[in-house]
């Protein structure tokens, strides 16, 4: 697998596998690799013939109180689980790489409306900067699709929204969230929780798997069953930050139960922020 450090490598890999008639798929991360993101690198396989991965910390979706400095970074790990999952290239660039005159100066891309809520809320400014560095990548990758975990909902509906309103030429892949055996959504931030914390860390998932069976119980107030529902994670021992039933097209907090749901959820043990979500 090759290792790509700068653009010019980069540009003249996929110039080289383009002439070879080959279609490119492509799959960003942060790295502080896990099954959840090998998930995306074997399904990114099946639809092309070439797998470039990105990994890279962006400062520019972190808030000034977030965990940048501490974000986990394993690089050599990460290769050698790319490598065993047959990616072609991965592309590691530096923030200075990424972003030569700094934060403040930098243009932006960002999608309206779709990242009003849940975590766009709670972090002002990450979604202008997952757009803006996903659309540097998918400028300097130019892949065919491109695949995106379905843990991270928003991030997903919003990529997708950015990729048709300026016409991106790129199929984007929403991937199925992998999970632990007792239901915790694989996430890199899980390895900040210490044993207590991992012990209560599965009720996120159970308490959204609770509010979807109340549904289909016939249940309809969705505002009573979102406080019930945050009740009962801070009963596990969570502080919730959002926990809301909302309209899986729109985003925006849903009005009746026969609308096509999503519950998306954010709460903090500790220090630590998990999310976590469920399609009605
Ligand atoms: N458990 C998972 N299942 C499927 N896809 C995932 C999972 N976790 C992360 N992804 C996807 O991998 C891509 C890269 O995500 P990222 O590197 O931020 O990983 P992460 O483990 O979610 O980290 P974090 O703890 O920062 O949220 C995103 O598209 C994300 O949705
Ligand atoms: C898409 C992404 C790699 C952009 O930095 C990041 O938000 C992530 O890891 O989900
Ligand atoms: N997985 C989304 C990246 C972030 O939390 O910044």
């Amino acid at each position: 697998m090759k290792i790509i450090q700068d653009i010019n490598e980069l540009r003249s890999t996929i110039r080289a596998w383009r002439q070879a008639g080959e279609r490119i798929a492509f799959v960003p991360t942060m790295g502080n690799l896990h099954q959840g993101h090998f998930s995306l690198v074997d399904v990114a396989r099946q639809h092309a013939d070439r797998v470039i991965v990105s990994i890279f910390v962006n400062p520019m979706q972190f808030g000034p109180s977030e965990d940048l400095d501490n974000y986990p970074r394993t690089l050599q790990q990460d290769c050698d689980g790319l490598t065993a999952h047959q990616a072609d290239a991965v592309f590691t660039p530096t923030p200075a790489l990424m972003y030569p005159r700094g934060l403040d100066v930098q243009s932006y891309v960002e999608v309206p409306k779709l990242g009003d809520h849940h975590c766009g809320g709670s972090r002002a400014g990450h979604f202008r900067g997952v757009s803006t560095i996903v659309t540097k990548l998918f400028n300097l990758v130019q892949p065919d699709v491109a695949c995106f975990g379905q843990k991270d909902y928003q991030q997903l509906a919003i990529i997708r929204q950015m990729v048709t309103d300026l016409s991106m030429p790129i199929e984007i892949i929403g991937v199925p969230t992998c999970r632990a055996d007792d239901g915790l959504a694989l996430s890199s931030r899980n390895g900040y929780l210490n044993a207590e914390q991992r012990a209560i860390a599965p009720a996120l998932y159970q308490s959204l798997q609770w509010l979807k069976a109340q549904l289909a119980a016939g249940e309809a107030d969705l505002r009573a069953l979102e406080q019930q529902t945050k009740q009962r994670l801070q009963e596990a021992g969570f502080r919730p930050d959002y926990l809301n039933i909302s309209n899986q097209l729109t985003l925006e907090p849903a009005k009746l139960a026969s609308e096509p749901l999503v519950v998306l959820a954010a709460a903090y043990l500790g220090a630590t922020r998990l999310i976590d979500n469920i399609e009605i």
